[in-house]
Formats: structure tokens, sequence, C-alpha cells
């Protein structure tokens, strides 16, 4: 079965709302944890642990596993498994992005069969061109996974970049648009990440029919009630994410913050 199938089977039963796995030292302050890889494994698997029937994706940061190195990997490891047995999907947020020999190396390492950090979906990173994404591509396609694609992230350090231009085009769009032709072939297991900040996004999605990863609602200022005016007719492609916003306050909070925003992402439909 296709990502953009599952994805559409697991937002219909629990709503469009990602929850980030971000066990940053002021998460982890924030849940009382101490700042070492029990503190990191009580926080990430207690977030899975609560919310895993309620959500339909998590989103794992892995920098913040990474920095524990092999232990925090290992939790990683962990994580990913408590959210398939959650029956919820996993999305890696790994931003990967190679030649193309180096990226069979990743698509390996995240969507292999038997991959210990095999996830339903990753991030990828297109500065390298979307071409080189194509083993990556390959392997989700043959898995039933999703790579999302970074087009117009939530950061303002992005703009320079993403909206400078090439021929009659922006950056951004390009991406948008490589992605959009990709999907005709790909099952649609191309999603582009769009970030909730901006008050214009600068690049037409007009032609795209994958899903949009949103990241920015909560801490970075984006709102969930604020999406309609931006994306417009791409709404219905929407994914929402949030981290800090449903985690940051520590594990009492938890439940509380998923349901206003769940309730939030209801309101879209
Ligand atoms: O454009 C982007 C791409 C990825 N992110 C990631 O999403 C979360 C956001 O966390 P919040 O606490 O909800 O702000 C984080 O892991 C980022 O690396 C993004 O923010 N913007």
């Amino acid at each position: 079965m296709s990502y953009a199938t599952r994805l559409a089977a697991a937002t219909a039963d629990r709503g469009r709302l990602c929850v980030g796995i971000d066990p940053m030292p002021a998460v982890l302050d924030a849940w009382g944890l101490p700042h070492d890889v029990s503190g990191l494994e009580r926080c990430a698997r207690g977030i899975v642990e609560a919310l895993g029937e309620r959500i339909a994706v998590f989103k794992p940061q892995s920098a913040f596993f990474e920095a524990f190195g092999s232990r925090g990997v290992a939790v990683l490891e962990s994580v990913l498994a408590d959210i398939r047995a959650a029956g919820a999907l996993s999305l890696l947020d790994v931003k990967r992005g190679d030649i193309g020999s180096s990226m069979a190396g990743y698509a390996a390492a995240f969507l292999g069969h038997d991959a210990p950090l095999r996830a339903d979906a990753i991030t990828v990173s297109p500065y390298l061109g979307v071409g080189a994404l194509t083993p990556a591509i390959e392997a989700a396609v043959a898995g039933g996974q999703g790579l999302y694609v970074l087009a117009r992230t939530s950061n303002p350090e992005g703009a320079p970049v993403q909206l400078a231009t090439s021929g009659r085009s922006t950056v951004a769009q390009h991406v948008v648009d490589t992605c959009a032709g990709l999907n005709d072939t790909s099952d649609n297991a191309l999603g582009l990440v769009v970030g909730g900040t901006h008050a214009s996004l600068g690049c037409d999605l007009g032609a795209f029919n994958g899903s949009i990863l949103v990241p920015g609602i909560g801490a970075q200022g984006g709102t969930v009630e604020g999406l309609a005016d931006v994306f417009g007719p791409a709404l219905r492609l929407v994914l929402p994410t949030a981290s800090r916003e449903v985690i940051g306050a520590g594990a009492a909070e938890l439940a509380a913050r998923a349901g206003r925003l769940l309730d939030a992402v209801a309101a879209l439909d």
C-alpha cells in the first residue's frame, strides 16, 4: 500500500496532526527529567505511550537522539518501534540529502525493509538536486514509504536560498514543481515541507498533489487557524506538525495540549 494511502487512512481515523518528538534540554527540564539517556528515553517513549493511540503521525527529531551517540540512537530505534506498535506512522526528521551513491546508503538506513531505524517517512534535503534523491524515491515507492522534501522551510534564514530565482522560477518553486512531476510516477510518495510561519509562501502549490508537512505551529509563531489563508486550495494536503507546543510544558500537560491541537485541525475539514 502506498504511503499516501496509509497516511490518508491514519489521518481519517485520528485527525491530521503530526506530533514532533524533540527531547531537547528545555523539554527535559519541563518534564523534570535529567539531561541524559534515561531522561531522553523517558520523555520520548513517554510521549508515544501517552498519545500513541490518538495521533496519526509522530515526527522524532533525529538530532536530539544522535546527541547521545549510540545509546541515543538505540532509544530512537525503540521510539520508532513504539510508534509502529501503537498503529501510528513515523516520520523521522533527518533531513538527509547527498549524491546518489550515498543517498542509496541513507535510503537503506532509514527506509530499508529490515533497517533498525526504518521509518514510514523521512525528511530529505534537495540541495544537491531533487534528482539526487532518486535512490530514496525508489526505496520509498518500493516500501510504501514517503519522503518529505524541504521546499520552503519555516525558519526566516531559508528565504534567501529558497526564494532566489533560477531562470523564471524560484528555487522553492523548482522543488515544488519537480516533486509534483515525480509524484505522477511515484504513487504520491513525495511530500513537501512548507513552513506555517509565512504570511505569504512565495511559491505556488497548485500543481502539487502529495502531502505537505507544515512545521512552525506554536513555538515558531504559526497557528493552525492561520493555515487556510496561507495555503488556500492546498489546505486539503496539509499535515500540521508541532513539537514544543504539545510536549514543551511537561508530561502533565501533554494530553490537553494535543487535544487542543486535534480540535483545531478537525475544524480545518
Ligand atoms: O522547515 C522546517 C523543517 C523542519 N522543522 C523541524 O520541525 C520541528 C519543529 O519543532 P517546534 O517545536 O514545533 O517548533 C523541529 O524538529 C524542526 O527541526 C522546522 O521547524 N522547520
